[in-house]
């Protein structure tokens, strides 16, 4: 099984190897564009650049499933502050899943450069003086402590995406 993955950066890739590795896949990075702002700023956009990543991995290569990961910021109804989300979408060229990493309200200093029209790798970068962060333990990772880690994160939206083609429940919908 030939898994293409719409991205290059190592955390992305890292999580899909590791949450696919009890089904043996080959997984291929694949350079795709996201077709949304660099810097997602709703569950929409950031759904629809998971979406498109997926699609295109999937095109550029011809793969058996294509998948795109998308992180994004967003105001969630009925939680305060703005927060980070990501998403994960995964198509076999027929059929496309979508389902989601865990959510983290930023810090309201972090929040505020994201509202002057910022992305949040540069800025957590600039906050922490560290060099590609995003491409490693990530902001999650930071502001938990590393109880969890972008890698980790990545990968539930990898598992809840992609998880539905590996099961029959859903065998039955339209
Ligand atoms: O090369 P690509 O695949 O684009 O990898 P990326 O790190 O840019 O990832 P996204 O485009 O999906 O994320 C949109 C923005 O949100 C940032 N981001 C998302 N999750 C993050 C995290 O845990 N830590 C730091 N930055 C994060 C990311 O660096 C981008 O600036
Ligand atoms: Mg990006």
């Amino acid at each position: 099984m030939e898994i293409a993955v719409g991205s290059t950066n190592p955390v992305k890739i890292d999580a899909v190897e590791r949450t696919v590795e009890r089904d043996e896949a080959t997984v291929r990075p694949v350079a795709v564009d996201s077709g949304v702002s660099e810097q997602p700023r709703s569950v929409a956009e950031t759904v629809t650049g998971a979406e498109n990543r997926a699609r295109r991995a999937l095109e550029a290569t011809g793969a058996d499933y294509g998948v795109g990961l998308e992180g994004g910021v967003a105001r969630l109804e009925g939680t305060p502050g703005l927060s980070l989300i990501m998403w994960g979408a995964v198509t076999d060229g027929d059929r496309l899943e979508r389902g989601a990493g865990p959510t983290i309200r930023l810090p309201d200093d972090v929040a505020a450069r994201l509202e002057d029209g910022r992305e949040l790798g540069p800025v957590m970068d600039e906050l922490l003086g560290t060099e590609g962060l995003a491409e490693g333990a990530g902001a999650v990772g930071v502001f938990t402590d590393r109880l969890t880690d972008r890698t980790a994160a990545l990968g539930q939206a990898v598992a809840c995406s992609f998880g539905p083609f590996l099961t029959n429940y859903y065998d039955a919908d339209s």
